[in-house]
């Protein structure tokens, strides 16, 4: 399978690689290939030049339970069936609201991390 038919997405939208992420992104490969995927290969310098986004939005969650699924679904109208462990990604993305153009980031957060830090409580 190619890098970028992964998910079967060939263009937009964008996706920002989080510190975290650009960190832990060595050991894995899903995150590399999908930042590739949705910036259809253009990750670069101009994603920090874009205007901060009108709505935040944080997924958390167990392993396993959906959340990419979920925000992959969302941006993209597309299904994953493959599980492979997010560590943390962020998506930018534009929709209509009300006729009006609303941008969101949509932090996708690591289900083990999610664990982690409820097991410590
Ligand atoms: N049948 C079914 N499978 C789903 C659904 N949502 C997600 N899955 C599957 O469940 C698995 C895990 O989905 P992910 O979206 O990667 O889960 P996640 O919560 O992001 O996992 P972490 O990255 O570990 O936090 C994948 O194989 C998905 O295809 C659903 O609504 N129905």
């Amino acid at each position: 399978m190619s890098r970028l038919g992964r998910h079967g997405v060939g263009s937009s939208p964008a996706c920002q690689e989080s510190s975290v992420a650009r960190e832990a992104s060595s050991s894995n490969g899903f995150v590399k290939d999908f930042f590739r995927v949705v910036n259809n290969g253009h990750l670069g310098t101009s994603q920090k030049m874009t205007k901060p986004a009108d709505s935040r939005l944080v997924l958390l969650g167990n392993p396993g339970v959906g959340k990419s699924a979920l925000v992959v679904r969302f941006i993209t109208k597309r299904f994953i069936w493959e599980y492979d462990p997010t560590l943390e990604c962020t998506y930018r993305h534009t929709t209509m609201v009300d006729d009006e153009n609303v941008s969101m980031e949509i932090l996708d957060t690591a289900g083990k991390e999610t664990e982690n830090t409820a097991a410590t409580k």
